[in-house]
C-alpha cells in the first residue's frame, strides 16, 4: 500500500509529487518518479527528496500504485512497456486526458484502473481532483480518494463526466489565471506598478473564491454585497457583460469541451 510510482514527472506529475511528498500518506523515499528526462528527475530529486528512475520496469516492482502521468500520445508506449510485468494486484491511476478506463483495459485487461483528473493546484495542496472508476473498484476508489484528499478537494464522478471535469477543473486553472492577468493589466492602466496590481488582484481573487467556498453562497449573492446602486461596481460589471464576458467564458469552456472529445 505504501509505495507509489509516478510515470511522467512533467507539469502535472511534479505538482502531484510535490503534494504527495508533503502529505502523511507516503514517505518521500516510497515515492518514485520515472521520466525519460534527466532534467525533470534532477529537479524533483533535489527539491522533494523522492526516489527517481529512468527505468520504468524496475520502478514499478513491488509497488502497489502506479500513476500514469504522460501525455495522451505517449500513453500507449508506456502501457506496452509495462503490460507484461504488471501484476494483477497493482492499481493503475490514470491522469491521462481523454483516455477511458476501457481503452486502458484493452491493453492491460487484468489490472484495476482508477481515472483521476487533478490540477496543478496540487503543488499547493489546493487541487480539485475528480475521480472515476468502474463499479468493481470500490475499495481502491476510496483509497485513491484519500490519496488525492491530501492534495486538495476530491469529488467522485461518473466516468462519462471526466472530459467535462478536465475542462472545468484542470484547464480551469488557466481560464481563471487569464482573467487574473486581465485584472492586473487593468490595475496597471489605472496607475499601479505591476507587482502592486498583482498583489491586489491575487488577494482579491482569493477573497472572492473563499467567500463562495466558505459561505456556500451563489456568486451572484456575493456580487450583490459589493454592488452599490449607481456605483462603480455595477458600471464595470455591466460594461464587461456588454462586451460579452459571461458569453465568451461559456463559449470558451464549450470550445475546450469540443476539443477534448477529439484528443487521442
Ligand atoms: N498540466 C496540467 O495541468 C494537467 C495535465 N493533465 C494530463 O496529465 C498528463 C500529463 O500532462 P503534463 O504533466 O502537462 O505533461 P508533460 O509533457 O509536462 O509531462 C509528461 C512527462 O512524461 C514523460 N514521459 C513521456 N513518455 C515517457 C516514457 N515512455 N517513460 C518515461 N517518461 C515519459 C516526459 O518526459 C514528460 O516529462 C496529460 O495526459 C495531460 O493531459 C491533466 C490535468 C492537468
Ligand atoms: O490542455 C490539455 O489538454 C490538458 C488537459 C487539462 C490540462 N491540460
Amino acid at each position: 500500500m505504501n509505495k507509489i510510482t509516478i510515470i511522467g514527472g512533467g507539469n502535472l506529475g511534479k505538482s502531484i509529487i510535490s503534494g504527495l511528498s508533503n502529505s502523511n500518506l507516503f514517505e518521500a523515499k516510497n515515492i518514485t518518479v520515472v521520466d525519460k528526462s534527466k532534467y525533470n528527475l534532477k529537479e524533483v530529486e533535489e527539491k522533494l527528496g523522492v526516489s527517481t528512475s529512468q527505468n520504468i520496469i524496475e520502478s514499478i516492482k513491488d509497488v502497489k500504485w502506479v500513476i500514469l502521468c504522460v501525455q495522451p500520445r505517449q500513453l500507449n508506449a508506456v502501457l506496452q512497456e509495462i503490460k507484461d510485468v504488471l501484476t494483477k494486484d497493482q492499481i493503475l491511476i490514470s491522469t491521462v486526458t481523454g483516455t477511458s478506463i476501457a481503452e486502458i483495459n484493452e491493453v492491460v485487461p487484468n489490472n484495476k484502473v482508477v481515472r483521476v483528473m487533478p490540477n496543478t493546484g496540487a503543488a499547493k495542496k489546493l487541487s480539485m481532483t475528480c475521480i472515476a472508476a468502474n463499479d468493481d473498484v470500490k475499495e481502491e476508489l476510496s483509497i485513491v480518494e484519500k490519496m488525492f484528499d491530501t492534495i486538495g478537494e476530491t469529488l467522485i464522478i461518473e466516468e462519462r463526466l471526466m472530459q467535462a471535469a478536465t475542462v472545468l477543473g484542470a484547464s480551469g486553472i488557466a481560464f481563471f489565471l487569464r482573467f487574473l492577468r486581465a485584472m492586473i493589466q487593468g490595475g496597471i492602466q489605472m496607475g499601479f506598478h505591476p507587482h502592486e496590481a498583482q498583489i491586489i488582484a491575487v488577494q482579491t481573487a482569493i477573497g472572492a473564491a473563499t467567500l463562495v467556498a466558505e459561505n456556500g453562497t451563489h456568486p451572484e449573492r456575493e456580487i450583490d454585497k459589493v454592488t452599490t446602486p449607481q456605483g462603480c461596481t455595477i458600471e464595470g460589471l455591466n460594461e464587461m457583460e456588454h462586451q460579452g464576458l459571461s458569453s465568451s467564458v461559456i463559449k470558451g469552456v464549450m470550445a475546450s469541451y469540443e476539443k477534448i472529445n477529439t484528443i487521442k
